[in-house]
């Protein structure tokens, strides 16, 4: 359906995860992290395909960015393909056979509603601090937080915030993942633009200790990408590939023990950046899930 290759607003976002559950209800169960700053639900969807006892399970995450439309477009695919294609798709029902996946479309909701009523360009979320709005989620993390590659000025777009998990959206992500710390063992995180598949560290050039494995992760699902759809996506650790920067919730889910985490960034290399046309969702979220599914079907062969 046409659905999945538009982008929808805040509202239809809720529409579409009550939906999705009350037509699913052995597979989709709404699991309520928290709310954000404005006091949006955080509305995660918790997919099981089966019942087999402590399964392992997966995360994604995806609007953590406000202005990055395509990365909630990806979690609706990703949830959407998998409840279309578990029968038909091997990999996809042997990875659902062994790891429930927990999906939150909309990290950061405030925002996201924000880029659709006032400021396509938004990044950050809603939260007041004296004469400036917004803290980047993505900084806000306790992991080296606050050093290079962060500012400590609240009108900044790479605002820190005030302390590590200052702000309700981080706080709940990070509550949520310390509890199930020992069942999810893939942390992912979706963004855009720049076409890369970025893994720890961000914060500092060092190599992280299974760096192997995560590199050649990367490069599996970068090639899979690359032979399936014909586009190029850079990998490698975030220090090295995009910029240093600390206090992202990939190298803090790293260091809580989620020993495989990667950062998405998903289509374009700039040519629409943020605006990236809805015609270019498919072929934007095919490349994603094929990464996707590559990464998770080598972290089930690795536990
Ligand atoms: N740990 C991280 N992993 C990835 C990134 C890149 C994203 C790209 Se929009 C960001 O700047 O927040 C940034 C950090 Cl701090
Ligand atoms: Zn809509
Ligand atoms: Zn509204
Ligand atoms: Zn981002
Ligand atoms: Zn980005």
């Amino acid at each position: 359906s046409t659905f999945y290759e538009r982008y929808h607003s805040l509202g239809d976002i809720y529409h579409w995860i009550n939906r999705t559950a009350q037509e699913n209800p052995d597979k989709v169960k709404i699991i309520l992290l928290g709310s954000s700053y404005e006091k949006r639900p955080l509305y995660a969807l918790k997919l099981t395909f089966n019942d087999r006892p402590n399964k392992k399970a997966m995360w994604i995450d995806c609007g953590i960015h406000a202005r990055e439309w395509i990365s909630p477009a990806f979690c609706l695919w990703f949830v959407q393909h998998s409840l279309a294609f578990y029968t038909f798709n091997s990999d996809i029902s042997s990875i659902l056979d062994n790891m429930d996946v927990y999906v939150l479309p909309v990290m950061n909701p405030d925002g996201y509603h924000y880029t659709w009523t006032t400021n396509r360009m938004w990044r950050k979320n809603r939260s007041v601090s004296n004469n400036c709005i917004g803290v980047d989620l993505n900084r806000n993390f306790d992991a080296n937080w606050c050093t290079e590659g962060a500012s400590d000025q609240p009108c900044s777009d790479i605002y820190c915030g005030a302390f590590p998990e200052s702000e309700p959206e981080s706080e709940a992500v990070a509550n949520f993942l310390r509890i199930h710390k020992d069942t999810v063992q893939l942390y992912l995180t979706i963004h855009s633009y720049s076409q890369m598949l970025l893994f720890p560290y961000s914060y500092t050039f060092d190599e992280a200790e299974n760096h192997n494995d995560l590199l050649e992760m990367a490069q599996e699902a970068v090639q899979k990408i690359r032979r399936y759809y014909h586009n190029s996506y850079k990998y490698g650790s975030g220090a090295k590939t995009i910029y240093l920067a600390p206090g992202g919730s990939d190298d803090w889910a790293y260091n809580l023990g989620i020993k495989y985490s990667f950062t998405f960034e998903l289509q374009d290399r700039g040519r629409y950046g943020f605006l990236l046309p809805p015609s270019y969702i498919p072929k934007a979220c095919n490349e994603a899930l094929i990464a996707v599914k590559t990464i998770a079907l080598k972290v089930i062969e690795k536990t």
